[in-house]
């Protein structure tokens, strides 16, 4: 395995649970991956980082300069070699597995704040409409395992039992993925202090990073196309960047520049990443923040579930959201604030946040802007791509 990956902290976090054995793997049904799609797809045609070459003498350059176009243009890539191995990340999936399969009033005990935009916990399906009828999506967020979240959230005792694992991966993402990544852009970005990005998205510090289980539930053909085959859901990730597991069952689509969707596939071995909102503040819009949509599956998938690990990275909550000053490239773009007056990380998150789990609050600032635009604050407006 690579040789990034050896500064991962150990688990801390552990929780008295009842018979724990009831939830060992010898008595979880295995997750089992679907197959792929056989249908012809439009494929996205992105670059593989292989972060074992990241502590190789000139290893950084070479990624980096791998990256230059993927972060300016795509904004999506995908990286192998990141110190989880294939047994750690389907037991992930087996727990993400069984948490959905959880009655639903266990999943309720450990419901989501929708109204004040506290986003940690189980989100229900159905809360929003795509087309003519409502999402099939669930989602499980797991916050960092810092004392600024101890004791605020619960979960089942199913996770309870796996806690330190659950914790092990999470911080793996962190440092063996999110941190190397922050190195290379700041290589991209020509900044004098490689660590400057780092700073601002240290482990301990309070940030709204989150690590995700999440379900796209089957669904009838007439389901399918009452919602539109999801083509509505184009949008951009609020934080660093985004992690996805691989994910067989197609859906995942790009848009690029030339105005065109394609699909992201599921390479062995890899993470996708995609640059999200914050990064690209922070550079003015010159790191994209990467405008993406999951459809309806081609049909041969249509019987599978579709079962997702994502990890959610975000800066420090103070971090001002403002452009860089001391990169030559960002000076040599001539980048702008994208704000009318300086906002932080934790005002931001609460603005986007409020809009993406009140569907109704969202419905009613893009009826009243009429334009398919929603000032989310400080002058800056959020859109919906279709
Ligand atoms: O499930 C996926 O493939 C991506 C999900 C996504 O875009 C999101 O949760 O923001
Ligand atoms: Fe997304």
């Amino acid at each position: 395995m690579s040789a990034v990956i050896t500064k991962t902290a150990k688990p801390q976090v552990s929780f008295p649970v009842e018979n724990p054995a009831q939830y060992s793997y010898e008595n979880l049904t295995p997750y089992v991956h679907p197959p792929e799609t056989k249908e012809e797809l439009p494929w996205a045609e992105l670059v593989t980082l292989d972060l074992e070459d990241y502590d190789r003498p000139g290893g950084k350059e070479r990624l980096a300069k791998q990256l230059e176009h993927a972060v300016h243009h795509v904004g999506f890539f995908y990286v192998k070699n990141f110190g989880l191995n294939q047994t750690q990340i389907d037991q992930q999936f087996t727990l993400a597995k069984h948490f959905f399969e959880l009655p639903t009033e266990e999943k309720a005990k450990h419901e989501v704040k929708y109204e004040t935009a506290n986003y940690n916990g189980w989100r229900r399906a159905g809360r929003s409409k795509n087309g003519s009828t409502v999402d099939a999506v669930e989602i499980f967020n797991i916050p960092k395992f810092t004392p600024d979240f101890e004791g605020k959230y619960t979960r089942p005792d199913l996770l309870n039992a796996h806690l330190p694992e659950i914790e092990h991966f999470s911080k793996s993402l962190h440092s063996n993925v999110v941190l190397p990544l922050l190195r290379l852009f700041a290589i991209v970005l020509q900044l004098p202090d490689e660590d400057y990005l780092v700073r601002q998205h240290t482990y301990d510090k309070k940030s709204e990073d989150h690590f995700r289980y999440m379900i796209y539930h089957k669904r009838t053909p007439e389901e399918h196309e009452a919602s539109g085959f999801g083509h509505s859901g184009g949008h951009t990730d609020l934080g660093t960047v985004t992690l996805l597991f691989r994910q067989p069952v197609a859906g995942l689509q790009i848009l690029g520049d030339d105005g065109k969707w394609t699909y992201v596939s599921a390479q062995p071995g890899t993470i996708t990443v995609n640059l999200a909102d914050t990064i690209s503040h922070i550079t003015g819009g010159w790191l994209k923040s990467s405008i993406h949509r999951v459809v309806a599956p081609p049909k041969d998938q249509w019987e599978y579930e579709r079962t997702g690990l994502l990890y959610f990275s975000r800066p420090h909550n103070d971090v001002v959201l403002e452009p860089i000053v001391d990169s030559p490239v960002l000076n040599a773009a001539g980048v702008k604030s994208r704000f009318e007056k300086p906002v932080t990380m934790e005002e931001w998150v609460k603005a986007k946040q409020t809009i993406q789990l009140n569907p109704e609050i969202a419905a009613k600032k893009y009826a009243e802007s009429g334009d398919g635009t929603v000032e989310l604050i400080a002058g800056f407006k959020d859109r919906k791509y279709a």
